[in-house]
């Protein structure tokens, strides 16, 4: 499977953010992208998971030579200020999400197993989201997303809120998660995205572009990005 992004482009009034983008992501990565604050890294998360319009481009999946357009059910998408039901409890959000996709969600299992997998306390699985964590709401957005196996996985910046246990085995799960589909990850954290991400694209310029590791060892692949991020500047 390949996900190609076919002449993006997105402009705010004046600004042009997104500059005409053309990439092709690759089922079974998971692709780090970097950008300096305000690059577009967010916007394009937008687009791509069609909360705000694009001014033109077109998204396609491609599979065993056939082609067709991305629909909204190829895509999850975990932000990074989680957004969940505060009024309903994680029992209940859960039930609700199983509900109305059964007939989409492969083999469902008990609530209390995936609670289990994403260790969240059986103390808090009945409590209210409002009063949950921000890292415990962030949790149940990434729980439902893993549960819907989208084909195309973003992630906004999503284990800044984490403590370091929860972000070490949020890794974990996205290691394995990788299979089957297209993972991209939005983070700030470089050590971060060199950890966990086979690729690393920048949105520079309002382009998207691969940063080639070849023979560089870690520390000059790691000056290399830094280089090409500085490059970026300010507009
Ligand atoms: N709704 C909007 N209206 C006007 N301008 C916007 C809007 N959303 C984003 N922008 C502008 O688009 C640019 C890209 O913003 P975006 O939030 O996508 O960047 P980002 O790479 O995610 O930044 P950060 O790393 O700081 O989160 C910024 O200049 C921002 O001010």
């Amino acid at each position: 499977m390949r996900f190609e992004i076919e002449h993006l482009s997105k402009s705010f009034e004046k600004k042009e953010v997104l500059r005409d983008i053309n990439f092709v992501f690759e089922e079974g990565k998971i692709y780090g992208l970097l950008g300096r604050n305000g690059a577009g890294k967010t916007t394009l998360f937008n687009c791509l998971n069609r909360d705000i319009k694009m001014d033109s481009g077109n998204l396609f999946l491609e599979s065993c030579d056939t082609r067709r357009e991305v629909v909204p059910e190829d895509i999850g998408y975990v932000l990074s200020t989680p957004t969940v039901p505060e009024f309903l409890t994680g029992r209940e959000f859960l039930k609700f999400f199983l509900d109305i996709n059964e007939t989409s969600v492969k083999d469902i299992k008990p609530i209390d197993e995936y609670f289990e997998y994403m260790r969240i306390a059986p103390a808090d699985r009945d409590k209210l989201m409002k009063d949950y964590s921000h890292g415990m709401k962030n949790k149940m957005q990434m729980l439902v997303n893993i549960i819907a196996q989208p084909n195309i996985l973003l992630l906004d910046e999503p284990l800044t809120s984490l403590d370091v246990v929860v972000a070490e085995e949020m890794k974990q799960m996205l290691r394995t998660l990788k299979q089957g589909r297209i993972t991209i990850f939005s983070t700030h954290l470089l050590d971060l995205a060199l950890d966990l991400c086979d690729e690393i694209i920048l949105l520079s310029h309002g382009e998207l572009e691969v940063v080639e590791k070849s023979n560089l060892d870690s520390q000059n692949f790691k000056d290399r990005i830094i280089c090409a991020l500085q490059e970026e500047g300010y507009e």
